[in-house]
């Protein structure tokens, strides 16, 4: 039997020293306490990017630069209940300051920083592709 298959949109923000942002995920929402990056369920009617940007405002109150997803990656992944498509953009200019406003933690890592969180399935490859594609913080090391 085939499984249904879910669009998930979401964003690698990037800030001026090559941080990103992720978010673990509340008690109560599946896969809780596991790493991901902000998004969410793409609806009807809504582009991938309009996702990420709603989702920007509702999770986390920034108000990103429309044009300015660019796209990254994506994951093609079966979870045992759903099979899941998610593009992954990368942004790195966005009006306000990262406030969690759904209970979710966050946190500012290096690329290579992520690949040590305990992420939801799906996540790891496009965390190892974030770390071998963009700098990491062991440039700023002495
Ligand atoms: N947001 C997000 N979801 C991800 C990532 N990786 C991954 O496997 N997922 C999965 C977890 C969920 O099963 C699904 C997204 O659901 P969600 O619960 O975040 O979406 P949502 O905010 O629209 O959901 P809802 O609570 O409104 O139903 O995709 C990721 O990096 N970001």
């Amino acid at each position: 039997m085939s499984k249904p298959l879910l669009l998930v949109a979401a964003a690698a923000l990037i800030d001026a020293d090559g941080r990103v942002l992720v978010t673990r995920r509340p008690a109560g929402k599946a896969h809780a306490g596991k790493w991901e990056f902000p998004g969410g369920k793409v609806e009807a009617n809504e582009t991938p990017e309009q996702a990420v940007n709603r989702e920007l405002r509702e999770e986390l109150g920034l108000e990103p630069c429309e044009r300015c997803l660019q796209p990254f990656s994506f994951t093609s992944y079966a979870y045992d209940d759903f099979h899941l498509f998610m593009p992954l953009y990368l942004c790195r200019q966005w009006d306000g300051f990262a406030q969690p406003k759904e209970g979710q933690g966050i946190k500012w890592l290096y690329p290579n920083q992520i690949t040590e969180l305990d992420l939801v399935e799906a996540d790891i490859e496009l965390a190892q592709e974030l770390a071998d594609r963009l700098p990491s913080g062991r440039r700023f090391a002495v």
